[in-house]
């Protein structure tokens, strides 16, 4: 057996939001359309919920396999979340990609960059689909490496007229900001409320396990994009706003047992982002919509077939 290496500096050369966005969106509808009752030949996604490995109270490790048959992809992630790492990253991965003839191993790729990259493209997508109209004000609560991505993507494919940034520890808020003040008009606030107040768009990427955005700051028709809080007792949004919003999920099945802004709230899950995208549940553009995002492997397999085919693999 001799499979590549594909290192993050390869990956972050060819892995542009503008390939992604497109992947993912497709990506997320191949998944819908694999679980509706009319199954088009050819378009199986084979993706059981990922299993989670409980590491003490460290962290977890998360085994996300999938099989995209339309485009003879079958790969996995290996991911680990320590929330209490410091000196080095708080998510790591790797990906594996297998011949779906032979089942052979093709290549193994850094995880981090996709992981990183790919959530950000998915709340792309839900947000072109779901926001009021073109968003010009973007909040992003919590500044970690989700934060960075999120802020790249959005920057990439909207046009905004200000980004606002907060941290529970300011610090990180002002230098996430100062750091990006050239390229747009990015602010640091305060206080989660003030960087939501009037805000088109919110991104939640925090690793809180307690709601940090409520239901009275948002403003009507804003869309949120929640991506932290992925396991069934963590919750980053306030229970309220969760069930007064429409509710957006990567994967129904996912959602339900992994989602503790779903399951402690008792929110109704309206569609899959998927179903949206095939046009098969209406975009409720007009009201407060939530997209709960947890992740998913069919997003890591269109991402990783990018960079495949960008080295000709
Ligand atoms: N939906 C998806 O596909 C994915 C979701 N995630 C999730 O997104 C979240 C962010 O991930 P990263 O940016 O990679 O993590 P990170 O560790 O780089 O950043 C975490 C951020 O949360 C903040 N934070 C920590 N405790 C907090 C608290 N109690 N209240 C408010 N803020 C707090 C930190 O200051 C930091 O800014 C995590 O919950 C992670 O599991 C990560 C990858 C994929
Ligand atoms: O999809 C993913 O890779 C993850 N979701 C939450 C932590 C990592």
């Amino acid at each position: 057996m001799q499979s590549e290496f594909i290192s993050a500096e390869k990956i972050v050369s060819v892995l542009t939001y503008k390939l992604l966005v497109d992947a993912v969106e497709r990506g997320l509808g191949l998944f819908s359309q694999s679980n509706a009752e009319d199954v088009a030949d050819n378009s199986t996604v084979d993706q059981p919920v990922r299993t989670v490995v409980n590491i003490s109270n460290n962290g977890f490790l998360g085994c996300m396999p999938v099989y995209v048959e339309a485009d003879q992809l079958l790969v996995t992630k290996l991911v680990t979340f320590f929330p209490k790492n410091k000196d080095v990253p708080t998510h790591n991965a790797i990906i594996v990609v297998f011949s779906a003839n032979t089942g052979v191993p093709r290549a193994i790729l850094d995880g981090d960059v996709i992981t990183t990259r790919r959530t950000a493209a998915a709340s792309v997508v839900a947000t072109k689909h779901l926001a009021n109209g073109n968003p010009r004000v973007l909040a992003i609560l919590g500044c970690g490496v989700q934060a960075s991505s999120h802020y790249e993507a959005f920057s990439d494919t909207f046009q905004l007229e200000q980004v606002r940034v907060w941290n529970h520890k300011p610090e990180r808020a002002q230098e996430f900001a100062r750091s990006r003040e050239h390229s747009h008009n990015c602010v640091a606030c305060d206080s989660a409320q003030d960087a939501v107040r009037d805000a088109d768009v919110v991104v939640i990427v925090t690793s809180s396990n307690t709601p940090v955005l409520m239901a009275e700051w948002i403003k009507p028709g804003a869309h949120i994009n929640g991506v932290g809080a992925c396991r069934p007792d963590w919750a980053e949004i306030d229970p309220a706003l969760m069930k007064s919003a429409v509710v957006y999920v990567d994967s129904r099945e996912g959602a339900l047992k992994e989602s503790g802004d779903i399951i402690l709230s008792g929110a109704k899950i309206f569609a899959e982002i998927g179903e949206v995208v095939n046009g098969t549940k209406s975009a409720k553009r007009d009201k407060t919509t939530v997209f709960k995002s947890l992740g998913m492997a069919v997003e890591d397999a269109v991402a990783a077939k990018i960079v495949l085919d960008e080295f000709g693999l």
